[in-house]
């Protein structure tokens, strides 16, 4: 595997938000949606074993981790699964941050490891290379799927999704919206949440608040 950067902070997005959180960001991503805020994360990095990922993570007195890139699902199967399973009998909580065009039926997950499944919107440039199958492998009440929005029609593109798939909240299906950074009026898609009354959570991300926006390492 290789590993971009590993720290700790604040977990910025996902049910999560505000709870302190390792980051273990990998190296290398397969999309290239339009607003990228983490392209040093394309190549930058270097090699590390699954127990050199551990050891720096034991080093940091926090239960929770997030596993992200880039994105972390294109790192060698059997490597992350080894990762997975360290972190499971460790008691660790896990996240994984994951960008919808990879297959997670793949990975065993352990008891309080989940997935983040962004879908990528038209905006992107990206939908086009989502792994459908997905959307019927989620585990409610476990698993979470986020929307980053830019405009009316990544929002529609969604909420049709969330039909289709009948993603449906009381059934335990978890979605969280969330603006493309400066691109669309805040206030703009939370109104249209409420006008749909979609019970999906509304959310920024809070790191982009506490620092700059461009900083890395938070
Ligand atoms: N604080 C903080 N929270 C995050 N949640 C998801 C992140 C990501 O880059 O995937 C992220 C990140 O980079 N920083
Ligand atoms: S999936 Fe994430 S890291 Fe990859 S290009 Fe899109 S925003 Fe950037
Ligand atoms: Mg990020």
């Amino acid at each position: 595997m290789r590993l971009n950067e590993l720290f700790l902070s604040i977990q910025g997005e996902t049910s999560s938000a505000g709870l302190p959180t390792i980051f273990v960001r990998f190296t290398g991503c397969n999309l290239r949606c339009t607003y990228c805020d983490t392209k040093y994360s394309y190549y930058e990095g270097d090699p590390i074993t699954p127990e050199q990922v551990m050891e720096q993570i034991r080093a940091l007195k926090v239960k929770r981790v997030c596993l992200t890139g880039g994105e972390p699902l294109i790192q060698p199967r059997q490597e992350t699964q080894v990762l997975l399973d360290m972190l499971a009998n460790e008691g660790y909580e896990v996240s994984i941050e994951t960008d919808g065009s990879i297959d997670i039926s793949k990975y065993t997950m352990h008891e309080n490891q989940r997935f983040i499944v962004d879908m990528k919107v038209p905006s992107s440039g990206m939908s086009e290379r989502m792994h459908w199958a997905n959307l019927r492998h989620l585990v409610p009440n476990r698993d979470e799927v986020k929307f980053v929005v830019g405009n009316r029609e990544d929002y529609e593109w969604c909420t049709n999704l969330v039909r289709e798939y009948d993603l449906d909240p009381a059934k335990g299906y978890q979605l969280i919206f969330s603006p493309i950074f400066r691109e669309i009026e805040l206030e703009q898609l939370v109104n249209w949440i409420l006008e749909d009354g979609l019970d999906a959570r509304f959310q920024v991300q809070l790191h982009k608040i506490v620092w700059d926006p461009d900083k890395r390492g938070v």
